[in-house]
């Protein structure tokens, strides 16, 4: 990885594949187009001297023209083919990146995804990896002609007189001068810029995303704020950078073209001084005013090599990033025999968001085929200690184990294999209702899909589209209840049958029906599983093998529904407070005030 940073064009040309050849007889190829293009002011440079001197016969001048234009022709020929190569071999390897970095994506942690904005992962992967198209399809394959070719014309003007070698050179270095001004502070206008699109990109996915929300609560306003702000200050720091870059390019523009204005001059001078002829004057001015594109180009390609260069490393390390968390998760103690029992064990687990730990020393076993039940206040660390079972994020101290084996020690397969986590949020795909459930299990037949839904309790309202298991589920989504959609979710894992459920139990209100639903779904999950459940209601979780109280990220009691009520004063006046607004509810509260 290092020497990707060291050598950035060697890091991206690996992602190249089998089109690694084709970029470099891209390069071959521009460069001699480069070439080619040049045969026309050669054969003009000979024809004007051959007129000057009045022995220019018919022939000889169309044999020029000929080559002027065969020059030409070849130079364009080259061009396009080597333009061709490059493209291919250039959205190649923008794919492999884009692959690569899904693929990285799919496998990492879900924490560590979720430290970044859906905003800002778009903009790596489709924003920044298009912007190294021009690099590769341009700058890099061309430069090598735009670079060589003034050097040869240069070093074959010194063969004439060397002074007019350097005035042909003068417009070309005090332009490039000029506009190397444009590079002053670009590496750190070219962050700014790109952080400030990052911005602009997060929040207007937030914004998408948040909708509903804002529309609910009346927050069009100060949420279009937030986005109008990442906006204006993407349009202002671009025309800041424009601004700071104008004078410079417009000077350079000036200045680049002009080396006619140089060479006259001092042609004149030597010619007058007998020490060029005129001829000599004629071929400097041509092949002068020949290099002068080439040495444009170049300065354009410049400032899209600094976007690669800028560009590389990011991208590099955001596949760094991700190497990481993907080698991390088949290092320690990594036993290739699978697990057969699947007892889970924590053993004085730490964890902490950043620098804050939500979890103190905890120390838990969970025997297979037993259910546990996760319980505390809001923010006593119930999801954050069942998310450190999924490997959402990794525990700062001590261990998990599953079967003996240390949770780390677990390919990310064979862990989502291991565990179903059942949660709160039912998100469905732009697919249909059955590539949504078959999610579960990618090989499992339709047959399989539909026995899972039935057993979800799922197939009746599946069936009230007329496209029945073939509906798209987005469109279906919004005519789906919040129920309907959870059963969705417990069919697919039904579908995959893992050996430990870990269950978020629904908080939103659902109506008696589609709860009587939800937990007959629930029902066949967990049969003959693992279960550990986030518990919100404990009417739910009374009959559970073992409950855990949970308070400020420590076990503060553990036992069966009865041995806690006799043992935990916090669990007494949990149950109370249940019972109580049981009561409340079945009595319509009134008769309780
Ligand atoms: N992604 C995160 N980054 C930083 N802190 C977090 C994050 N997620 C949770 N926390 C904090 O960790 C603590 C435990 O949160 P957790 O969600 O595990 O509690 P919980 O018991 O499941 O709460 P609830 O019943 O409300 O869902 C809380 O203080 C919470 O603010």
């Amino acid at each position: 990885m290092k020497e990707k940073r060291e050598n950035p064009m060697k890091g991206i040309l690996g992602f190249a594949g089998d089109k690694k050849k084709e970029l470099m007889s891209a390069r071959i190829l521009s460069f001699l187009s480069v070439l080619a293009g040049f045969i026309p002011y050669i054969c003009i440079a000979i024809l004007l001297n051959g007129i000057l001197e009045k022995r220019m016969e018919h022939g000889r001048v169309i044999l020029l023209l000929a080559a002027a234009w065969s020059g030409y022709l070849i130079k364009t020929l080259l061009f396009s083919k080597a333009t061709m190569m490059s493209h291919r071999a250039a959205y190649q390897i923008m794919k492999n990146i884009r692959m690569r970095l899904m693929d990285k994506l799919a496998k990492m942690p879900m924490g560590e995804i979720q430290k970044k904005t859906a905003g800002e992962i778009k903009h790596l992967i489709i924003d920044d990896v298009e912007q190294l198209e021009y690099p590769l399809a341009h700058a890099i394959p061309e430069q090598m002609g735009y670079t060589l070719l003034p050097v040869l014309v240069i070093v074959f003007l010194i063969t004439i007189d060397f002074r007019l070698a350097l005035a042909s050179l003068a417009s070309s270095v005090l332009g490039t001068l000029a506009y190397s001004g444009i590079m002053l502070g670009h590496g750190e206008m070219m962050k700014r810029y790109m952080e400030a699109n990052a911005t602009m990109n997060g929040t207007i996915v937030e914004y998408i995303n948040g909708m509903e929300v804002i529309k609910a609560f009346n927050q069009g306003d100060s949420s279009f704020k937030k986005f109008h702000t990442a906006v204006v200050n993407v349009k202002d720091m671009t025309l800041k950078w424009y601004r700071r870059c104008w004078p410079y390019m417009s000077l350079g523009q000036a200045i680049m073209p002009s080396c006619i204005a140089f060479v006259l001059p001092v042609g004149i001078l030597l010619l007058r001084n007998s020490s060029v002829t005129q001829g000599e004057l004629i071929t400097s001015i041509v092949l002068a005013l020949g290099i002068v594109g080439a040495l444009q180009k170049r300065m354009e390609f410049r400032e899209h090599e600094a976007v690669f260069y800028e560009l590389q490393p990011k991208i590099a390390a955001a596949l760094e990033e991700v190497e990481l968390e993907t080698t991390r998760e088949t290092t320690g103690d990594f036993i290739k025999e699978a697990v057969k029992v699947y007892d889970i064990e924590f053993k004085k687990v730490s964890f902490a968001y950043d620098k804050q730990e939500v979890l103190h020393d905890i120390s838990l076993k969970i025997p297979q085929g037993t259910s546990t039940a996760l319980i505390g206040p809001s923010g006593s660390g119930k999801s954050t200690l069942a998310k450190l079972l999924n490997r959402f994020w990794d525990v700062t101290e001590g261990e998990i184990r599953i079967g003996g084996r240390n949770l780390k020690s677990f390919s990310m397969k064979e862990l989502t294999d291991m565990v179903s986590y059942v949660s709160q949020d039912t998100f469905l795909f732009g697919r249909s209702i059955m590539d949504n459930i078959r999610i579960g299990k990618p090989d499992a037949t339709d047959q399989e899909v539909m026995r899972a839904a039935r057993l979800a309790q799922c197939e009746e309202f599946i069936q009230r589209f007329p496209d029945g298991y073939r509906t798209n589920a987005a469109d279906a989504g919004k005519r789906l209840s919040g129920g309907e959609r959870q059963r969705i979710v417990l069919a697919r894992a039904i579908l995959k049958d893992a050996p430990i459920v870990i269950l978020d139990e629904a908080t939103a209100f659902v109506d008696p029906e589609n709860e009587d639903k939800i937990q007959d779904a629930i029902v066949v999950v967990t049969k003959n599983k693992t279960l550990i459940t986030i518990a919100h209601r404990l009417s739910t979780v009374m009959f559970l093998d073992q409950l855990i109280l949970l308070e400020k990220g420590n076990i503060a009691a553990r036992g069966s529904h009865e041995e806690l009520l006799d043992t935990s004063d916090t669990y007494r006046r949990m149950w109370e407070a249940h019972l109580t607004s049981t009561a409340w509810s079945l009595g319509g509260g009134a008769q309780n005030d």
